[in-house]
């Protein structure tokens, strides 16, 4: 399994992640949601260098200009509801990927127990294709785990990207033990050391769902 940590870089995109973590910017809902899908934006860049090229001939009003152009058929799959934002920012550059989208979410059955809920699939087969799967917050690596597995029941992908923005260690950990290893890389902009009792990840940013779209009851 592969792991690419944008943290270990400096660029801009730290600065995205700074804002977003950051008590005194993060309730400006636009701007969270700008931001998420501005790191989504930056990790398509940097994943789209990893895909396979081939040269196509593009006729110019004077001429044929060789060109290298990506051939993989992309799937970007991702998790309601935090993961719309940062969905949108990778599809601004794969704009002629196919989509999927998969509901998870914690169903407590005490203030600190939970199962995760998978109720929903919409979702193109995806045999032989590139499999990219976004959310934003992998704590325990479950809502991952579980919507990877859903996935699984539209076919079997050639090749699997996990991006997320905050993982935790133990969720890396964990996505690395239940994802294929040879076929798996994941993407994240940083990994944070714990998770706390309530398995929110520690420094993290709180709750990405509710920062970008307000608290469900
Ligand atoms: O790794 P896990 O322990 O499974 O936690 C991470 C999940 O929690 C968040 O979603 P949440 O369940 O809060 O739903 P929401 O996006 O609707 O807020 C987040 O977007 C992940 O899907
Ligand atoms: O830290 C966490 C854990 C789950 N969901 C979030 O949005 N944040
Ligand atoms: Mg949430």
């Amino acid at each position: 399994m592969k792991i690419i940590n944008f943290a270990e870089t400096n660029s801009i995109l730290n600065q995205y992640v700074a804002e977003i973590r950051d008590v005194q910017v993060q309730n400006d809902r636009l701007r969270f949601r700008r931001n998420i899908e501005r790191i989504g934006e930056i990790m398509a860049y940097e994943m789209s260098k990893k895909f396979a090229y081939s040269q196509k001939n593009i006729q110019t009003p004077l001429g044929i200009a060789p060109v290298q152009t990506p051939d993989n058929q992309l799937v970007l799959s991702t998790i309601l509801r935090a993961g719309l934002p940062f969905h949108q920012g990778f599809l601004s550059y794969f704009d002629g990927a196919e989509n999927a989208f998969v509901s998870a979410y914690r169903k407590y059955k005490d203030t600190l127990k939970f199962d995760i809920h998978i109720e929903y699939i919409a979702s193109p087969r995806i045999d032989g294709k590139t499999l990219i799967i976004t959310d934003p917050m992998l704590a325990t690596g479950s809502s991952m785990e579980l919507s990877y597995q859903a996935m699984l029941t539209k076919g079997h992908p050639a090749e699997i990207h996990v991006a997320s923005i905050i993982a935790s260690r133990q969720a890396v950990e964990h996505i690395a033990e239940m994802l294929p290893a040879e076929k798996t890389t994941i993407w994240c902009a940083a990994i944070d050391p714990e998770i706390n009792e309530h398995s929110y990840i520690v420094p993290g940013l709180g709750d990405a769902g509710d920062l970008a779209y307000g608290e469900k009851e």
